[in-house]
């Protein structure tokens, strides 16, 4: 078992990683995280796998449980679905006592998270991530939050759960594309913090790809540890956070762009190579490097160039609405030779202009 600890002083959390745990988890909850009611959040798919057999483990337990869903996808990260959820919770009496607990990947653990933040002012919260990219990324650290139709997450709040239960068991029922997306960020957090853990997914690339226990493990407890560090040096983002970013300003507004059809994950590894390609372009990067990160990217299935249907001009309206513009200045996560890198607002538009003509 591993354990990792987001130090946030009265607000810190354990980060439990266990295969099986799941099963384990009503008598645990009782124990350790009482509430007068729980309340699961789980998207359809999600809930028929393992929400109606949780539901049933809590009632075993003899606790009061209840299972709200909505129809997986993106697509469903909205006021709307919030606003439903939260009249939902209202209907069936959940009072402050209660807790919410996201099962689910990131579209559940940012919209339960953002939910249980609002709800009657704030309600504690449990986050059991069941996809790759939210057992590595969105279950940690807080940022909870819906798209609009104006942007990616522009509406949202910094609120941290009470502990993030992983059991990587789950996964051997996640679609392969859906793997793959999440390995999009675990590669993001190899350029941005560990060259060791980046030459790790290189080398190890078959075992991580044909989900090997052990390699699986690996990847879900660095990842974590990574973002645990970052999140308590910096919760809100005033500065170090900000490499979290990387990949995700082209990123972002490439998934808009698509009408949030293309995977985050996926957008996210096209707007990483677009940011190394910034910085080629700006002398901070050679174009060996660039490259490595391209072909690393492709060797685990994931996009790495803009899809030509998709419009440039539209892609660039969705760049200037990005929640880290402030005036006219964008923020940008560029990869650096040293293999570190460095948060820029000095991307000029013929940079982007550059890179998003391909
Ligand atoms: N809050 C953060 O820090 C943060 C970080 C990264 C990403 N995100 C957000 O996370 C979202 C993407 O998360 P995602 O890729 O997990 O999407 P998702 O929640 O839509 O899950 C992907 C799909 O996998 C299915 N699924 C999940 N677990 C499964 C399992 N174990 N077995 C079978 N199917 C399973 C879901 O039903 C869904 O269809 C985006 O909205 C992104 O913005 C948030
Ligand atoms: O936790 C963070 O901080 C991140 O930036 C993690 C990202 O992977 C994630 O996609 C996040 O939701 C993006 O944040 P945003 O503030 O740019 O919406
Ligand atoms: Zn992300």
């Amino acid at each position: 078992m591993g354990i990792v600890q987001v130090g946030l002083g009265d607000r810190s959390y354990p980060i439990l990683v266990e295969h099986g745990r799941l099963r384990r988890l009503p008598a645990e909850l009782a124990q350790r995280y009482p509430a007068s009611s729980y309340c699961l959040v789980a998207d359809d798919t999600v809930a028929a796998r393992y929400g109606r057999e949780l539901l049933d483990g809590l009632r075993g337990c003899d606790l009061a449980a209840e299972l709200l869903t909505f129809p997986a996808g993106e697509q469903s990260k909205t006021i709307e679905t919030v606003g439903w959820l939260a009249s939902a919770a209202a209907r069936l009496g959940l009072d402050r006592r209660s807790m919410f607990i996201a099962l689910g990947g990131g579209v559940t653990g940012d919209l339960a998270g953002f939910l249980a933040s609002a709800y009657l002012r704030g309600v504690p919260f449990i986050q059991i991530p069941t996809s790759l990219l939210a057992q590595v990324d969105s279950s940690v650290g807080g940022k909870t939050g819906v798209d609009l139709p104006e942007g990616k997450n522009l509406f949202g709040s910094f609120y941290q759960p009470q502990a993030v239960f992983i059991d990587p068991q789950v996964l051997a029922t996640l679609p392969q594309q859906h793997y793959c997306n999440g390995l999009a960020e675990v590669i993001k957090y190899g350029v941005i913090r560990e060259p060791s853990f980046l030459a790790f997914l290189e080398r190890d690339r078959e075992r991580v790809l044909a989900r090997d226990e052990p390699a699986v493990e690996q990847v879900i407890t660095t990842c974590c540890r990574i973002k645990a560090e970052v999140v308590a040096a910096d919760e809100r983002e005033g500065g170090l956070r900000r490499i979290l970013n990387f990949g995700h300003t082209i990123g972002h507004a490439v998934e808009a762009a698509s009408r949030f059809e293309l995977l985050h994950g996926f957008a996210v590894a096209i707007g990483m190579v677009a940011a190394a390609r910034i910085s080629v372009r700006r002398s901070l990067l050679g174009a060996n490097k660039a490259e490595r990160l391209q072909q690393l990217l492709d060797r685990y299935g994931l996009p790495t160039e803009i899809p030509p249907h998709l419009d440039r001009g539209t892609i660039k309206s969705y760049l200037l609405s990005d929640k880290k513009r402030v005036g006219s200045s964008l923020f940008f996560v560029l990869p650096l030779d040293d293999g570190t890198v460095a948060i820029t607002d000095q991307v000029t538009t013929d940079d982007i202009d550059a890179v998003l003509a391909g």
